[in-house]
């Protein structure tokens, strides 16, 4: 099947600092010729360690930094920077989960207006009051709380807000930053099971950046390893944890804590 989200070849480099006032900038590649395909209903983790080019491969997949060279494609589409509207087909195709969401919803406005927001910017169609109620009954939040703000939440409810958010305007796809960092344990199980049961009742593709290989292993049948903007590793998850070929793979499975079965 074709990939529902797909890059090629994506390079990223950043200009750096001068070690001293006469030398020469030193450049970073943070990308270095990234390839990575995800199938429609995929659950694809992407991991690494600090600094290997995670959230800048991300931003380029969301088209919100644009590479140096390679391009991105959804559904078969090129994705190409330019006006905001020229790429409402591709932000209502792909939807974002950001890491910390209780920062990143605007305390001003109530969880319907939120869930709502994206509907109105991308111009969705339809009745965009029962979006809401679908998407927030989906993410199995009480309707009750429909009129509370943010700073009214647990983590856990904001964080399901933040999911109904992206998931209000049926995308096809979910990139997800490290959607159960600032959790805690039981709060993260719950998310972790609905982020599954979403991907698997709605056929949603999921690309899950996560340092905690035990909800990699949960969620994502196939893993991604990135290092020094590389990809070096991408295979079964069960299998490239289990023997893990490359050093930077060797170093997160020997470092990272799991969670207790
Ligand atoms: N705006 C920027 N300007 C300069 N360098 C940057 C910029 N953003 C990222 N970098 C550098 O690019 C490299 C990759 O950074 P990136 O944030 O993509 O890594 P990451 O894997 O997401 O790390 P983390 O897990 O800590 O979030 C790092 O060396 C970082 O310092």
């Amino acid at each position: 099947m074709s990939a529902v989200l797909a890059a090629t070849g994506l390079e990223r480099t950043y200009a750096g600092t001068r070690p001293h006032p006469w030398a020469r900038r030193e450049r970073h590649r943070a990308l270095r010729g990234v390839d990575l395909q995800l199938a429609p209903g995929e659950r694809l983790a992407l991991v690494g360690s600090s600094g290997s080019g995670k959230s800048t491969l991300l931003r380029c997949l969301l088209a919100l930094d644009t590479p140096d060279a390679g391009t991105v494609h959804c559904d078969g589409r090129p994705v190409r920077h330019g006006r905001p509207a020229g790429l409402r087909w591709f932000r209502r195709r792909v939807q974002y989960v950001p890491q910390d969401p209780a920062s990143t919803l605007d305390p001003r406005m109530t969880v319907g207006a939120l869930v709502a927001e994206p509907l109105r910017a991308l111009a969705v169609p339809g009745d965009h009051r029962a979006a809401v109620a679908t998407a927030l009954q989906r993410v199995r939040l009480d309707p009750g709380l429909t009129d509370r703000r943010p700073g009214e939440l647990s983590g856990g409810q904001a964080q399901r807000v933040a999911l109904a958010r992206a998931l209000a305007p049926a995308p096809e796809v979910l990139l997800a930053d490290e959607p159960v960092s600032g959790l805690d344990l039981a709060v993260r199980r719950q998310v972790v099971e609905l982020l599954g049961e979403l991907s698997a009742d709605g056929g949603l593709a999921l690309l899950l950046v996560s340092h905690d290989l035990s909800v990699v292993a949960r969620l994502c049948p196939r893993t991604v390893v990135l290092d020094d903007g590389a990809v070096v590793e991408d295979r079964a998850t069960d299998a490239l944890l289990a023997d893990p070929h490359h050093p930077a793979t060797r170093a997160l499975v020997a470092a990272v804590p799991r969670l207790p079965a």
